[in-house]
């Protein structure tokens, strides 16, 4: 598909990787040696549990990067052409837009806020957009700082388009300092438009301090004695475009679903199925365009660039949706989080769209509402059927939302586009028990059943047979808030892996779920290695603890440095951080940043997917739910955001008595014990068994967990918490007892 075509508004370019190939497979031949040398030993020796252990870990770190070589061999690059589409069609298509919100506290209104204007201000015909925001918090705050945006964005969004600026989310614009290349009323204008700016910002800071004058009180009376847990749903056309104003302001709505404490929300998920219903009644877009709060318009081409591929003429078999990379605003010099994921987006998102298409990340991506709707490439819906007239046991029980869903599923462009649909029926979808008694979140919509509701509604979507396209536009189309610190990346980890559990442990598991479906093969493997992601933590703390086990018990487990063997997991070793280091050179970042990712994975792996398991275990059981806990996003546009550090510790780990950290401390004073015991006995060199690959293993391992050395010795929120230290000397005490005992 590289042939240049004068009609087509897109193309798919094979990205060539010529040298991580080799590497790849470079280093699958080692890994199997490897494999072959260690059941030569159990073959030739007897049966020792070390090297069965090993082994079993090593079958596991081969059968991962089998899975991986499949994700990331075939990279593609799509180049679309917005200009070609605009001079092709005359009528863009309508695209609803869901902004999600859940906490005013955790997330701060005037990132919501950012986020609006950014799509407010979209390059795209104002009368074909409508932006949601659904907020879960219920907060009269959220409500209140968006009418206060609209007063902005009615200045705001044709100084944009006048002056064709880029970036249209107001804190970053104005964050620079004014380019004096303008003319005179450019900077004039400038001016003008930051003073506004920073009126809207203290507005709004100072409704989150509750400083809010009693004439707004009278707006937010919906608000009073409520509940953001237990309330009423709450839908308001903040904003309407009456008139349909090609270059007027898009429609902006207001909505919070019914909570009430007897029914699940089901999260995210929930909140996006009641956005679905509310707008199909309101708007009923058949493209959907959602967002975090924190995602804001980086390229206000964005939804032209996403047309590009769903309106291609020369098109045989359409896309379900488009897919954006994450990508962040608030990243550190060499990422010393390891949370800004550009080696990931990279390498393994390009690589699914050479397969069947990358999986849905929950934020940028722009879906057709049909295929929401669970309809199939060849039109069936969810029963096989083509055309079903009992929708409404499918849609649930309002007759006018059935309607609207008809009208999406038939690609009917006629639907009364009104805001002011009768507000009862608005309601009614928005209540707490309207899908009840029908198939919303079990077969299709977003689906319930797991904290990570966008890779389970993305396989499924690809399992219909279904398509999906990877757009990395330069510059990047959205950026969001990377987690920072300590405890907030890790339990953000340790969400991410509890998802991907539920997932694996459901009936939608990706290995027997629908075997002969029409998920293509490579693209279940590709389901296969995400979803097992989550049990990474357990061969690799278990691989972790050989080294100290042998350096304590006096034993090895891997080759002796005389032995010539010894060449396979030296190889191994180099030959593997080459690969990372040269990814993290080609997109352009430094060796730095890759040793901080290199360092912040096994600190994820260790720490965030074992309680990730252990979350899933207990919901297996029974014995708890798994909950969604919204991570915080700082609002980097405030004046006094330098949060009291100073610059040199940016970047610097914190902790926390999150019982996240127990298991890094361990496995950090196993090491520590391990190799102070090794050093006690080289002094009897005739009786040593362990050898450089064991010190030089626990070395290793005591430099990715060099940020927990610090915080042993550390005070405040940069050191270990006591009860940590002791919980973890404890466990290591055990172990240390366990090796000595098999001496
Ligand atoms: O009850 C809830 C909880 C969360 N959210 C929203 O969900 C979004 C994601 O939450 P966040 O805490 O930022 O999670 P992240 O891990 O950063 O989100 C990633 O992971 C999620 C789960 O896979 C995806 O849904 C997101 O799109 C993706 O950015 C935010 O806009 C929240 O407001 C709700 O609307 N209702
Ligand atoms: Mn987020």
């Amino acid at each position: 598909m590289t042939k240049p075509n004068e009609v087509a508004l897109y193309e798919k370019i094979e990205v060539k990787r010529p040298i991580q190939r080799l590497l790849d497979l470079t280093i699958f031949f080692l890994l199997i040696s490897l494999l072959l040398y260690r059941f030569l030993i159990l073959r030739s020796h007897a049966f020792t549990y070390l090297h069965t252990l090993a082994f079993l870990c090593e079958l596991w770190f081969t059968f991962t990067w089998l899975l991986l070589i499949n994700v990331t061999w075939n990279p593609i690059h799509y180049n679309t052409y917005p200009q070609r589409l605009l001079k092709r069609v005359d009528e863009l298509p309508p695209v609803d837009v869901f902004v999600t919100t859940a906490d005013p506290v955790l997330e701060p209104p005037l990132i919501t806020v950012n986020t609006v204007l950014s799509l407010l201000a979209a390059d795209y015909p104002a009368n074909r957009l409508a932006v949601y925001v659904s907020d879960d918090g219920c907060s009269p705050i959220t409500f209140y700082s968006l009418l206060e945006a609209l007063a902005f964005a009615k200045i705001w969004v044709p100084f944009c388009k006048k002056y064709e600026v880029q970036v249209r989310a107001p804190f970053r614009y104005f964050s620079g300092d004014l380019s004096f290349d303008g003319t005179e009323e450019f900077q004039c204008e400038w001016r003008r438009m930051k003073d506004e700016y920073e009126k809207l910002r203290r507005n709004v800071e100072e409704a989150a301090k509750n400083v809010v004058s009693p004439e707004i009180m009278r707006d937010l009376a919906d608000f009073s004695n409520i509940e953001s847990s237990n309330h009423p749903p709450i839908i308001k056309a903040i904003w309407e475009n009456k008139e349909g104003l090609r270059d007027g302001l898009p429609h902006l709505i207001y909505v919070s679903r019914e909570k009430r404490p007897q029914h699940p929300h089901h999260y995210k998920a929930g909140a996006m199925n009641a956005l679905a219903r509310v707008s199909g009644l309101m708007t009923n877009a058949p493209y959907i365009l959602n967002v975090d709060c924190d995602m804001y318009v980086n390229n206000p081409s964005v939804l032209l660039q996403g047309m590009c591929l769903f309106l291609d003429p020369t098109i045989d078999k359409e896309y379900a949706f488009v897919q954006f990379p994450q990508r962040f605003y608030n990243g550190l010099k060499d990422d010393p989080y390891g949370n800004q994921w550009i080696v990931m987006m990279e390498f393994t998102f390009r690589g699914m769209a050479g397969i069947q298409g990358p999986g849905y990340m929950g934020t940028g991506c722009i879906h057709r509402r049909k295929v929401l709707y669970g309809q199939s490439p060849d039109g069936a819906n969810i029963f096989g059927k083509h055309y079903d007239s009992e929708l409404h046991k499918t849609f649930g029980s309002s007759k006018d939302f059935v309607n609207s869903a008809a009208h999406a599923l038939r690609n009917l462009a006629d639907y009364p586009n009104s805001l002011s649909n009768s507000i009862i029926s608005l309601k009614e979808v928005a209540t707490s028990d309207y899908e009840i008694t029908s198939c919303w979140g079990t077969k299709f919509g977003w689906l319930y059943g797991s904290l990570l509701e966008d890779v389970l509604t993305g396989s499924e979507i690809h399992k219909k047979g279904w398509k999906s396209a990877y757009l990395t536009p330069t510059p990047p189309a959205f950026l969001g808030c990377a987690p920072s610190g300590g405890p907030i990346p890790l339990n953000h980890q340790k969400r991410a892996m509890t998802g991907l559990l539920e997932i694996f442990f459901s009936k939608k598991c990706p290995i027997f779920n629908s075997l002969f479906g029409k998920l293509q093969f490579r693209q279940r493997m590709v389901s296969v290695w995400m979803s097992l992601w989550g049990i990474r933590s357990i061969p690799e703390i278990c691989y972790a603890t050989l080294p100290a086990f042998c350096l304590i018990a006096n034993s090895h487990f891997l080759p002796k440095i005389q032995e010539p063997v010894v060449c396979i997991p030296l190889l191994l070793f180099v030959f593997y951080n080459l690969q990372q280091l040269l990814q993290y050179w080609e997109t352009g970042q430094s060796a730095r940043a890759w040793w901080n990712n290199e360092r912040m994975a096994r600190i994820n792996t260790i720490c965030a997917s074992l309680l990730g398991a252990v979350a899933v275990a207990l919901k297996l059981l029974g014995l708890s739910e798994t909950v969604f806990e919204v991570t915080k996003k700082e609002s980097s546009s405030s004046s006094d955001d330098t949060e009291s550090s100073s610059d040199g510790d940016l970047g610097r780990f914190t902790f926390d008595e999150s019982p996240l950290f127990v298991p890094g401390t361990t496995i950090l004073i196993i090491q520590l014990l391990a190799l102070s015991i090794a050093f006690s006995r080289i002094r009897q060199p005739n009786v040593v068994e362990f050898g450089v690959g064991e010190v030089t293993c626990s070395v290793w391992l005591i430099l990715c967990f060099w940020s927990f050395l610090k915080g042993m010795f550390a005070k405040g929120k940069y050191g270990l918490p006591w009860s940590t230290l002791c919980k973890s000397s404890a466990l290591a005490f055990l172990f240390v007892c366990f090796c000595i005992m098999q001496y």
